[in-house]
């Protein structure tokens, strides 16, 4: 598959945006033309600077407002186009994408139409320039792809074709199965980009909503499946307006778009060999060929739990108390390096001191069980995951590292049926083997890792946790808290065993900045949460102070029995129910950017106590800001 962007998805220069997309190892760029007109760089520079960095100038766009125009109008039109096929000469480029008509139309009719394109194909023709003519999804009189290409096929022109637009096509709900039927001689070029689905004006949607495939809700795989099967075999290019990636780190997004396209690759084989399976049967049908060539990646299945975590801080004392509080037991310290290991029934934690000093404590790692590390690591890496060095002496378990865009270490780690870890043996000997002794801790597990995201990271971390790690999105959630709407988007694996929420914090910048105001948490599942909760009391532990008011709400939505909500109150214990099961849970006091929650799911239940979570927000709001 040939690679391609259009610089518009990127902030910066052009001369920025080109020497970052040929890092990230695009194959051809399209050229938005305000980037050019207020470059300055001459076009014959643009072209000798692709030409050293090995980038195609695969489109030059957009020509706008051409179609379905008054005879005056028209002339002047294709005066315009003439510059451009001009510049593009000097360029060294032979496509141009020409949108449908949204503002200068005056006549809605095919035959004019297609008149009109006729004679714009053939000044093309006499300049060599292909022209790729795009169906905008708000356009005047043309908004579907399938009415943008029977014009082609009306000026039936060597140098007229379409432009496919994944988002004109799937903002408007258009069936994408018609795109087989087209002739692929026509198909002149095919730009991605995938979107959350949100209900406002097209337009809008489209001009600062649009994400790279994997961190929206559209259906790209499938497209893409079917553009495949129509034989065609050209450049696909993001085209991704994003208000938030217009003012990123430049290398970085471009980092960000080209895993969106290597996995995208990767999912549209997956597409082509399952609904090929579903039709024919057998593998003749996943044997079939076609002029695109789909590179795959590095199988791996989801994890199947969580093997660690791992929290890291100078001053570890605070960290050491909450946790042996909880109800968790010290096992001992790593026989080479200063880190501790505490358990709770199969719940590792792992206390690193080597943090910076000063380094108020932070999540640092979370380990994952996966089948087999190496692979999922060779998957990881081929997505562009940078990865993590550890030290590792002669008989210690090699963990495959890589660092998630938030920068948590992510260790990717030899999974056993019992759940036990053979690399606890390093923190002393015959640990990997023990069971968990009693008591209400006994069935402890890690039931889900919370961690806060900086704003202009978000989408690159859900692709990234749904490419690498093979987590699944779930409809994300907006929680109220004091500081502002906290977007909260779960990551889970089918069977849940592994849940990860990325809160996206407002305003703070860094995430050094983020952690100083919002928090992060690990969540252990016990059997007993009332007994936990008295456990951890008799043994000091600070709780989150929750408000009388909430229980006096919790009574009224769901009429509980009152010796019940006296216990809720009296531990500072939340509670939730649906039409699954019920929800208890507590949290504890933050110590630097670090909570802990402990839950009881009873039950079905499967959520996280989503409508106690703005009462968290607050009652920590408020524990930061008193003096
Ligand atoms: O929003 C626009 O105007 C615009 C321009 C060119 C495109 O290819 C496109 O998809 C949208
Ligand atoms: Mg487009």
């Amino acid at each position: 598959m040939r690679t391609g962007i259009a610089t518009v998805c990127l902030s910066g220069t052009l001369k920025e945006k080109m020497q970052a997309c040929a890092i990230a190892g695009f194959d051809g760029i399209e050229i938005f033309e305000q980037d050019l007109v207020t470059s300055p760089l001459s076009p014959g520079d643009v072209r000798s600077m692709a030409a050293d960095l090995g980038l195609g100038l695969d489109l030059y766009q957009p020509f706008r407002d051409f179609d379905g125009v008054a005879p005056d109008l028209l002339k002047a039109n294709l005066r315009r186009a003439e510059a451009k096929f001009n510049l593009m000469s000097r360029l060294g480029m032979d496509t141009i994408l020409v949108c449908s008509n949204v503002a200068t139309a005056t006549i809605d009719d095919d035959a004019v139409r297609a008149e009109q394109l006729a004679q714009l194909a053939g000044l093309a023709g006499d300049h060599g320039i292909k022209v790729a003519y795009e169906a905008l999804a708000w356009g005047k009189h043309v908004n579907d792809y399938e009415h943008a290409y029977r014009l082609v096929e009306m000026v039936d022109h060597p140098n007229l074709g379409t432009c496919l637009d994944s988002f004109h096509i799937l903002s408007r709900d258009w069936d994408t199965a018609p795109i087989e039927k087209l002739d692929p001689e026509k198909i002149f070029f095919v730009q991605v980009a995938d979107a959350p689905k949100l209900t406002m004006d097209v337009l809008s949607w489209s001009r600062h909503y649009r994400v790279f495939p994997g961190e929206g809700q559209f259906e790209l795989a499938k497209f893409m499946g079917h553009v495949v099967r129509a034989g065609y075999s050209g450049p696909v290019s993001l085209e991704v307006f994003n208000d938030v990636f217009r003012q990123s780190d430049v290398d970085r997004t471009a980092v960000d778009a080209m895993r969106s396209l290597i996995w995208l690759e990767e999912q549209s084989a997956k597409w082509l060999a399952g609904s090929a399976e579903a039709a024919e049967g057998g593998s003749a049908a996943s044997r079939r060929r076609y002029p695109m060539e789909l590179a795959t990646l590095p199988k791996v299945s989801e994890p199947a739990g969580f093997n660690f975590a791992e929290v890291k801080a100078d001053d570890t004392a605070r960290l050491e108390k909450l946790l042996g509080q909880l109800g968790f037991g010290f096992e001992g310290r790593h026989r080479t390096k200063d880190v501790q290991l505490w358990t709770m029934g199969q719940a590792r934690v792992i206390i690193n001191e080597q943090a910076a000093s000063h380094a108020e404590p932070s999540i640092a790692a979370l380990g994952f069980d996966v089948d087999s590390p190496v692979i999922a690591s060779a998957r990881a890496q081929q997505l562009k995951a940078p990865v993590v060095a550890r030290k590792v002496q002669a008989d210690e378990e090699v963990f495959q590292g890589i660092s998630a865009p938030d920068s948590t270490e992510i260790f990717l780690c030899q999974g056993s049926p019992d759940g036990t870890a053979a690399w606890t043996r390093e923190f002393g000997e015959g640990l990997e083997h023990r069971t968990p002794s009693g008591g209400p801790g006994a069935a402890a597990v890690i039931d889900h890792v919370n961690l806060a995201q900086p704003w202009q990271h978000f989408d690159e971390a859900v692709l990234f946790y749904t490419s690498a790690l093979a987590l699944e999105p779930q409809p994300f959630a907006e929680v109220p808290s004091p500081s502002g709407l906290v977007r909260s988007q779960v990551m889970t694996t089918s069977d849940a065993a592994v849940r990860l929420v990325l809160n996206l914090a407002p305003v703070q910048q860094a995430r050094s900045e983020v952690r100083k105001t919002y928090q992060e948490h690990i969540a252990f599942a016990v059997k007993d949460l009332v007994a936990t909760a008295r456990a951890a009391r008799d043994r000091g532990l600070e709780f989150l102070q929750i408000p009388a008011n909430y229980y006096e709400d919790l009574d009224a939505r769901f009429d509980l029995d009152p010796g019940f909500l006296a216990t809720l109150q009296e531990l500072n214990l939340l509670y939730d129910r649906d039409a699954d099961g019920e929800f208890l849970h507590f949290y504890t006091a933050t110590v630097g950017s670090v909570f802990f929650e402990m839950v009881e799911r009873r039950g079905g239940y499967d959520g996280y106590g989503a409508p106690n979570a703005p009462v968290r927000h607050a009652v920590q709001y408020d524990s930061l800001h008193r003096t």
